[in-house]
């Protein structure tokens, strides 16, 4: 069920879809959905060159067909589409459950329009029931870890601070950091935690995607809702 949910957010999101586009391509299961689907597009003859967020998604995207380029390369992307872990009031997201927000966020940025896709339990009221992952280099990632605990204290917030592991490992990000999921529960102050988390030297970036998103394509069994920030 929540597969063809997402599925049927990912349909919705080729209709967006336009000859010549640079596109910026997500990661996730949502965000696969959307790539096999352009990759059939492309088969039929649309032209549209691709910037992946993730290692994962740049294989898929390969497999499909999609031409790819680097961000490097040209000037803006008229488009990215990805999911999110959760959308909350103002389209502000929680990203980066699959690993990938450095990059997802830097495309996004670089991008016109950041259209997110995302089946109906992903829309909540409030930020913060799913983890926020916390991109931190290796170096000094103790003090980091330190750093992000005093902040959440400062804040008023509390936090259980996690290091994500994979195979019994720290999992490695594809620019070979590590993360931290933060569970709060609930986020009051997205704004105020972004601009904190920011600020610590060690944190590369995290998974709040603030005034990002300009579009969501929520599929809910009764259709695919749009939402669109103010
Ligand atoms: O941010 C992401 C990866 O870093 C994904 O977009 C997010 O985790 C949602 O994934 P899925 O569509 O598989 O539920």
């Amino acid at each position: 069920m929540t597969d063809d949910l997402k599925r049927q957010a990912a349909e919705a999101a080729i209709e967006f879809v336009e000859d010549g586009m640079k596109l910026g391509l997500g990661t996730g299961s949502t965000a696969s959905w959307f790539v096999k689907l352009l990759g059939e597009k492309v088969r039929a003859g649309v032209n549209v060159v691709g910037v992946p967020t993730s290692e994962a998604t740049a294989k898929l995207a390969q497999d499909e067909g999609i031409a790819l380029t680097s961000l490097d390369e040209i000037d803006r992307l008229d488009l990215t589409v990805d999911g999110a872990d959760e959308i909350g009031p103002d389209l502000a997201l929680i990203k980066g459950g699959g690993g990938a927000l450095l990059r997802e966020k830097i495309v996004a940025a670089a991008s016109a329009r950041m259209l997110v896709i995302a089946d109906a339990g992903k829309h909540v009221e409030n930020l913060g029931a799913f983890p926020l992952p916390i991109e931190v280099v290796r170096f000094g990632k103790k003090a980091s870890e330190r750093a992000v605990a005093e902040l959440i204290s400062e804040l008023g917030l509390s936090a259980e601070l996690a290091w994500r592991i994979r195979g019994g490992e720290l999992f490695a990000t594809d620019e070979g950091h590590v993360i931290i999921d933060a569970s709060f529960g609930l986020i009051p102050d997205p704004e105020a935690l972004a601009r904190g988390l920011s600020e610590i030297p060690g944190v590369v970036e995290h998974g709040l995607f603030l005034d990002l998103a300009e579009t969501a394509l929520i599929a809910t069994p009764e259709g695919v809702k749009r939402l669109t920030r103010a």
